[in-house]
């Protein structure tokens, strides 16, 4: 029936003011108006429809792509938005694209790397979109290791010019976004060559194709490298291979920031350090970590409405079914999942105002953060996608059978997300250099200098190592003290043993090898306190409206002490808690699931997510799931005949062979 809302007996239960929610998960008062609004134009707007995603074909998908992104871009002109509301009109398409990369990767690559001279120049075409741009780092050969890129940018003295070329197949450009079939420039990364001598990975701009034509230039071969994982999902990106011949380009095209080429082809370095070339992909986790909260927060507002909504076993007396957000299974899976979007949320947060923070220390020539922001981004950004795809997933299982239908939004948003886990630094190898870091403080604990920021609690090394959990009844886990300090005790001991037996090594490399598995394990635990902590810093801030620092409160719980519990052969085997210890917070954890539960509609409903962007027939507003089910099964394309194609050619031969069979 239209216009029912059948999850209004859940909305009635609901102990906290739902609009100071909506305020505090989108940041502020006035990123939530932009958001809204932002928000309900696309929702409105039937050029933005993405129903018929998963039904189309690759060529008609990519036009499909083509013309939402070209009139987006219309719009935000004819409305004159600004930077920040056309990036959430972006967002909230929903649908990969070309654009992703020229805002999210190009421009800031150019602002980051290039000089006031080159910005000057690059950037007001980029941002009219006189050119569209990628980021072509990764090649066949080397992802991961960077400096294992083979393509080369040699300087020749004589014109000037730097020269592109790929001298392998595996240098072949391999996997950048928009390259494929849209870009007309790339900020291309090689290795560059001056005078016969290697000069380490640089970041170059060149131009791909004609503005004219759009053909690509004398030299250059691209295309796009083909069909990804799922229907629609990332197949509307055109990530493409490129191939340089020989390019040439003007030497004043190299990102010179960090290092310039001189006209005599000597190399000077500023006082920047060399890791600023890897500057973008620093900005690019911790945006990866802000968009990790709106995954899963879509995922776990699908999971709670429909778990609201499906009833399975259990009735009385002819009375309704129990729903199965109400068993403790159920709860025991998906309210963890709405905590840690609620966490992931915070952390991002926290994550941008750090990246400011060092941004600014940067512009002052002040590096001394860099180290800790680059783990801090590639560590939360590795936790938080591991934690939302495996989320997206367990959502979906949630769901039950109906959570497999292309309709419940699940499998689609889950092949666009997972591949977060690979981009901009596959999950493992970021751990690894969190771990780096670690292993670098433990040894440099007692030379003087005191760890700061996310590593300050290294600085209490001797009493982490030796306290002992006072914790004597389940309640006693909710002292936001107890739950810290178990958390710095595990991630300092892990640290401590990791760093203990490396130093039996006397290849320290060869160490950090064998003991990758284990540091990964040290590095998890190191983030996951970063997590928890700066969910308790949010809960220190002054948070206004009727229940709503309570259900924080509720959450935060729920968030740390299902860690505890998941984790705890971690908390056991460093000593700090005892089994004892670790059941009594399994016992508060499940108190906690029971305080969330008359309020878990309306924490989902906190995200402010319209049935549009959520794109999911489960997870739809009024919770009227059966006929909408119902109603879509008669539109898939297979049901615009009684009788399907192929039967005169297939169906009917075969059931007139079983027949003859029969007959015989
Ligand atoms: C909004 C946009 C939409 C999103 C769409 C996403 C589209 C996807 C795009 C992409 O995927 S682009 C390609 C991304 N590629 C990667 O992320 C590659 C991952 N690999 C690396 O980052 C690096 O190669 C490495 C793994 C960090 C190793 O680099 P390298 O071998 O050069 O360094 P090390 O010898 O290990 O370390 C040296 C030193 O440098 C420090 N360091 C490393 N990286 C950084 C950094 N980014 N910032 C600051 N510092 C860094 C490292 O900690 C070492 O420090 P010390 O130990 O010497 O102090
Ligand atoms: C959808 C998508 C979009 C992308 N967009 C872009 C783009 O726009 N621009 C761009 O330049 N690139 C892009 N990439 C490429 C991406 O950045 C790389 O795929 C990523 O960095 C991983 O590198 P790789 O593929 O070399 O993985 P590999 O390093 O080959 O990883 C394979 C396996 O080896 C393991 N491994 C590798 N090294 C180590 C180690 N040292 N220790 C332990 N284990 C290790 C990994 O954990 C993994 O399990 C994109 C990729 C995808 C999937």
């Amino acid at each position: 029936m239209e216009g029912v809302d059948y999850l209004a007996d859940e909305r009635k239960k609901t102990e906290f003011d739902v609009e100071e929610m909506k305020i505090v998960w989108a940041g502020s008062r006035h990123t939530f108006e932009v958001s809204d609004r932002m928000a309900k134009l696309v929702a409105n707007d039937p050029v933005f429809r993405k129903d018929d995603r998963v039904m189309l074909a690759r060529k008609d998908l990519f036009k499909n792509t083509l013309r939402k992104a070209t009139y987006a871009w219309k719009r935000i002109n004819e409305l004159r938005l600004s930077e920040e509301e056309a990036s959430k009109l972006r967002s909230f398409v929903d649908e990969p694209a070309f654009t992703d990369l020229h805002w999210g990767m190009f421009v800031p690559a150019i602002k980051g790397q290039g000089t006031d001279e080159q910005q000057k120049k690059w950037l007001p075409l980029a941002y009219k979109m006189q050119i569209i741009g990628c980021y072509a780092q990764t090649e066949l050969g080397h992802g991961s290791n960077v400096q294992g890129l083979e393509t080369t940018a040699t300087f020749d003295p004589q014109t000037d010019e730097f020269v592109i070329h790929s001298p392998t197949l595996t240098s072949s450009k391999w996997w950048p976004g928009g390259l494929g079939k849209v870009s007309t420039h790339g900020v291309v990364y090689a290795r560059l060559i001056l005078d016969g001598q290697e000069h380490g990975i640089h970041g170059f701009i060149v131009q791909l194709r004609s503005l004219e034509d759009h053909r690509p230039l004398p030299g250059i071969t691209v295309a796009d490298i083909g069909m990804k994982f799922g229907s629609g999902a990332y197949n509307t990106m055109d990530n493409g291979l490129l191939r340089f011949d020989h390019v040439r380009i003007p030497r004043d095209q190299m990102l010179m920031r960090v290092s310039q080429v001189t006209r005599d082809g000597k190399i000077v370095q500023s006082d920047v350090p060399r890791q600023l070339v890897y500057g973008t992909m620093v900005y690019v986790r911790q945006t990866i970590v802000q968009d990790a909260s709106i995954a899963l927060s879509r995922a776990v507002c699908i999971a709670t409405r429909y778990s609201a909504v499906r009833r399975q076993f259990g009735s009385s007396n002819g009375g309704p079914e129990t729903q199965v957000i109400d068993y403790k299974t159920q709860q025991s899976r998906l309210f963890p999942l709405l905590a840690s979007a609620y966490a992931f949320r915070f952390v991002g947060e926290w994550l941008k105002w750090l990246y400011t923070d060092v941004t600014q220390r940067l512009q002052a020539n002040d590096f001394s953060t860099l180290p800790e922001a680059h783990a801090c981004t590639a560590g939360l950004k590795s936790l938080t996608t591991s934690v939302t795809a495996d989320g997206i997933e367990e959502s979906r299982k949630l769901c039950g059978g109906h959570g497999y239908l292309a309709s419940s939004g699940l499998p689609e948003l889950f092949a666009v997300y997972v591949p977060a886990c690979t981009y901009e630094g596959d999950n493992t190898v970021l751990m690894l250099q969190v771990a780096r870091f670690l292993m670098k403080t433990v040894s440099q604990l007692g030379s003087g200098k005191p760890p700061v920021g996310t590593i300050s609690y290294m600085g209490r090394i001797e009493q982490l190592m030796q306290c002992r959990c006072a914790v004597k009844k389940a309640g006693d886990w909710l002292n936001p003290n107890a739950v810290l300090e178990a958390f710095e005790a595990r991630a300092a001991r892990m640290s401590v043993s990791c760093a203990q037996k490396l130093s039996k090594f006397s290849n320290p490399e060869e160490g950090f090898a064998e003991l990758s598995a284990d540091l990964v394990e040290a590095a998890v635990a190191h983030c996951q306190l970063i997590v928890v902590s700066k969910f308790f810093e949010k809960l220190q801030q002054d948070i206004p409206g009727k229940g709503v620092k309570r259900q924080l409160e509720v959450l935060c719980g729920v968030y740390s002490l299902h860690l505890l519990h998941k984790h705890q052969g971690d908390f056991l085997a460093t000593s700090y808690i005892t089994p004892k210890q670790a059941s009594l917070a399994n016992d508060q954890l499940r108190e906690l699931y029971s305080q969330v539960r008359p309020n878990a509609i309306a924490l989902v409903d906190a995200f402010n997510y319209t049935d549009h962007y959520l794109g999911s027939i489960l997870g739809c507003y009024d919770g009227n799931v059966y006929p909408k089910l119902y109603e879509a099964a008669w539109r898939d394309p297979l049901n615009d005949s009684v009788i399907p194609d192929g039967y005169e050619q297939y169906i009917r031969p075969l059931l007139k062979q079983q027949l003859r069979v029969a007959k015989l």
